[in-house]
């Protein structure tokens, strides 16, 4: 069935990172823009009041404070997260969408990663204005603290006696200048979304922008079901609104379009439910009733949801007497602390817990694949003792192992990581840990693996699942990638007004996503506007 008689020249599905970029740009090029999201408030400006009685009187909400992400990440009242009737996977489903619940890590991808695996118009230099764009208009910094002074050092200055004295890594600031922002034998302090020692991103930024223009709409408890289609037009969307029983249809003008930017797994159970993907897929959703489209007017589509991805993680434990621990608490934390933020957003709150970070490629062959260490303030787990901290190991870029978003019998989307189902995969990882701790002094010393272990033993034991090994770090992307399942303008494949902008489109990346899919998401938009009608 299809719909008529709407007005919006835009509906975008989903308020991530991606759709946020969007609705404002559609909107500021004049477009009457909805933004639909399925999850409710977040930031205290969105309406969000969940938080610890510490913030009571103050404009904050617990999403506001950086230092509270570890807890936003375990508390799982307050709808923040996705329910599991919503996604197999632990995702924000919340105005911002992860970028509301992560840590704010926010580091520009290398120019190599959009030479080496983005289609001709996604190359470094088509990318420029799109870079300049997110730059200067969401703040970010390696300083968060208000007065000025970096806390929690102790585990940062461990780390660069052994990866910068010890390993020949170059300190830099991680996001500067295009020479170093390479991530090539890079170190330095991490760089938050952050603004005035409160988390920043896009719903302080682009999403206020949009709100401010009588053309853009936001309907928030809205979960968008399945994009209703005559043939290869869109022409609106059936939703399901919070509390409301029954659905209903938004109809977009004629002329107009539909983006969905609900993240690499729901961006392609949507196409899925709407009758897009894989014929074995949807054979098996119409058979359960998720597919009202018939089988004449499926869009083939195997690409939709191939191909996914997330870093495989490893958690490194460190010990060294130099080292104070620093463990975040949500409703108590350590007095002094609490003041220093509540008066002058200052001291350990006001970041997320990250106190280094480092890249390096390891060159195997002709691929290069890169490879990601994050260090945190505490140890975790079996390694909780004073002294301890955790090096975050991921492998990124050119990584060779996909998983595919499958759906489960409820139709809800399944992720598969398939970590080093390609060898080479460990092998890159290992070695990356294997040069580092040949450089580690005496005064640090691995708790969770032993220091002289040689490549082989590195490589079994990362790709030997325990707590430490084989982690998902719920960076999913890549799930409906350019040129296969949409096409250079991120319009799906086989159809004519439909688009996917989001992480879904977003090659394995050298860094934490965010900062790249924004940067994707304005290319996208510039992209989008260029059409011809
Ligand atoms: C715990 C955690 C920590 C992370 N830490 C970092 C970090 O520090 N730095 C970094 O760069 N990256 C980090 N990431 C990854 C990063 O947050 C994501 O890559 C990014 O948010 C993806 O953006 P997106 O626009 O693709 O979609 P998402 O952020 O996934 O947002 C999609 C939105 O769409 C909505 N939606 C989905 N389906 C529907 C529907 N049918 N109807 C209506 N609405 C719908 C969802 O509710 C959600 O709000 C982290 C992720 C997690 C989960």
């Amino acid at each position: 069935a299809s719909c008529s008689g709407g007005d919006w020249d835009v509906i975008i599905v989903g308020s991530g990172p991606a759709g946020l970029v969007l609705s404002d740009r559609m909107s500021e090029a004049g477009k009457k823009t909805l933004l639909l999201e399925q999850g409710g408030p977040s930031y205290y400006i969105t309406g969000g009041r969940m938080r610890p009685d510490w913030l009571n009187g103050t404009d904050l909400s617990r999403v506001d404070v950086p230092g509270l992400y570890k807890s936003i990440f375990s508390v799982t009242d307050g709808n923040l997260i996705c329910a599991p009737d919503i996604v197999n996977g632990y995702q924000g489903c919340t105005i911002g969408g992860s970028s509301a619940i992560n840590a704010g890590l926010f580091f520009q991808p290398p120019a190599s990663d959009w030479n080496l695996y983005f289609p001709e118009g996604w190359k470094n230099i088509d990318m420029q204005c799109a870079i300049e764009k997110v730059r200067a208009k969401q703040p970010s910094t390696d300083n968060p603290s208000q007065d000025g002074k970096r806390y929690l050092q102790s585990g940062f200055e461990a780390a660069k006696k052994w990866i910068v004295d010890g390993a020949g890594y170059k300190e830099v600031g991680l996001n500067d200048g295009p020479e170093n922002h390479n991530k090539s034998k890079v170190f330095g302090h991490p760089v938050f979304n952050y603004e005035g020692g409160q988390r920043s991103g896009p719903v302080k930024t682009y999403l206020q922008s949009a709100l401010q223009r009588p053309n853009f709409s936001i309907q928030t408890g809205t979960r968008v079901l399945r994009v209703i289609r005559d043939g290869e037009t869109a022409t609106g969307v059936d939703i399901q609104s919070r509390g409301a029983n029954g659905t209903s249809s938004i109809c977009i003008a004629e002329g107009g379009q539909v983006i969905l930017s609900a993240g690499a797994l729901l961006s392609p159970q949507l196409l899925m439910w709407s009758g897009i993907g894989d014929p074995t897929i949807l054979t098996k959703l119409s058979a359960s009733g998720l597919v009202n489209v018939p089988s004449q007017d499926w869009v083939n589509n195997t690409a939709v949801g191939d191909k996914v991805f997330d870093n495989p993680n490893t958690f490194i434990e460190l010990y060294s007497e130099s080292i104070s621990s620093y463990n975040y608490n949500y409703n108590s934390p350590v007095p002094g602390d609490r003041d220093l933020y509540l008066q002058s957003r200052s001291g350990p709150y006001s970041f997320g817990s990250q106190t280094g970070a480092f890249w390096d490629f390891v060159q195997q062959g002709d691929d290069l694949v890169g490879c990601q260490g994050t260090i945190d303030s505490s140890g975790t787990m079996d390694y909780t003792k004073n002294g301890t901290i955790t090096l975050n190991v991921y492998g990124t870029s050119g990584l060779r192992s996909f998983g595919r978003v499958s759906l489960d019998p409820k139709g809800i989307a399944l992720p598969s990581s398939n970590f080093y189902s390609n060898p080479l995969d460990a092998s890159a990882v290992a070695t990356f840990i294997h040069k580092i701790f040949q450089a580690l002094p005496p005064t640090l010393t691995p708790l969770n693996i032993a220091k002289n272990s040689t490549l082989e033993q590195l490589t079994t034991w990362i790709s030997t699942w325990s707590p430490y090994t084989l982690g998902n770090v719920q960076h999913w992307s890549s799930s409906c990638r350019l040129e296969t399942c949409v096409d250079s303008n991120t319009k799906v494949i086989g159809m004519q007004n439909l688009f996917v902008v989001d992480a879904s489109i977003v090659a394995p990346l050298t860094t934490n996503p965010v900062m790249g899919v924004m940067i994707a998401a304005e290319r996208a938009a510039e992209r989008i506007l260029a059409l011809k009608k």
